[in-house]
């Protein structure tokens, strides 16, 4: 399998208000091509910064992040372009993640027309994303106020894949759906985990979510991963204490 991404000793701090917050702390993985690899832990551990190092939304403090090779932490002019359309996020609420005053369809072509892809060509791949997303193209007429929230994080996927990146980042991509809408909208990330040949940073504090869809899971703790594996392998046999105790919760609900 080729690696698509490789972050390696990434560290990042905050100045908070009275105290340097140290967010991400000496953290290093590898995704591969077609996997799908789920980032879990409590708020504030660090999950959220590690995505927008990635995603260069945030500068990293040290440390390196490879795209296919190639040395991104401190990529400018060109590279940065290649990293904007190579890796997209979907954030938790989606509403927010769209300009109110354009229609779907535009939103959706906007990206492709900014890598390079013809107006015609963009609207004829908006109709067929949103459809791959499963809503009827039709919805490319509609604005962001228009839609239920499932509608819309639907939308703002098929928007991310418009664009083919290489890596797709999910941020609590269900934290804000209520529980029927969240499970059609993992179902949906299962079936595009079949039918596109991306990798997936799929990040959750709901570790159950995470076995559903993924295929190795990072644990995090207090800016470090503390675990990493297999995803059915931590589930059955966790090594940490920390990851035991976030097992437990599940089965705790459960019951
Ligand atoms: N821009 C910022 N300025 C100051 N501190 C920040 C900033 N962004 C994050 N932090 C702090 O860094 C730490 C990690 O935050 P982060 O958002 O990465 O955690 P998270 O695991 O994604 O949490 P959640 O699940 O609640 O989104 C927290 O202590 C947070 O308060």
């Amino acid at each position: 399998m080729e690696s698509v991404l490789e972050v390696k000793k990434i560290n990042k701090s905050y100045m908070g208000r009275n105290r340097k917050v140290h967010a991400v702390k000496n953290v290093s993985f590898e995704i591969y091509e077609g996997e799908c690899v789920g980032l879990v832990g409590e708020s504030g551990c660090g999950k959220s910064t590690i995505a927008k190092m990635i995603s260069r939304l945030e500068s990293v403090d040290s440390g390196e992040i490879f795209l296919n090779g190639k040395d991104i932490a401190d990529a400018s002019g060109k590279t940065l372009r290649e990293v904007y359309k190579s890796i997209q996020m979907v954030f938790q609420n989606p509403v927010e993640s769209f300009n109110p005053r354009l229609k779907f369809g535009e939103s959706i072509m906007e990206g492709m027309i900014n890598h390079g892809v013809s107006r015609g060509e963009a609207k004829v791949k908006a109709g067929e994303y949103l459809k791959i997303c499963g809503l009827p193209k039709e919805f490319a007429g509609r604005y962001p106020h228009q839609v239920s929230g499932g509608e819309c994080q639907r939308a703002s996927i098929a928007r991310a894949i418009a664009v083919e990146p290489r890596l797709l980042i999910c941020d609590e991509v269900t934290s804000a759906l209520d529980v029927t809408v969240q499970a059609q909208i993992v179902k949906l990330m299962k079936e595009l985990k079949e039918e596109m040949k991306m990798a997936y940073l799929f990040i959750s504090h709901d570790i159950a979510l995470v076995q559903e869809v993924c295929d190795r899971v990072l644990v995090m703790y207090n800016g470090q991963v503390i675990e990493d594996g297999s995803t059915d392998e931590i589930i059955q046999n966790p090594q940490n204490e920390y990851t035991k105790r976030l097992i437990d919760s599940i089965f705790e609900i459960a019951w």
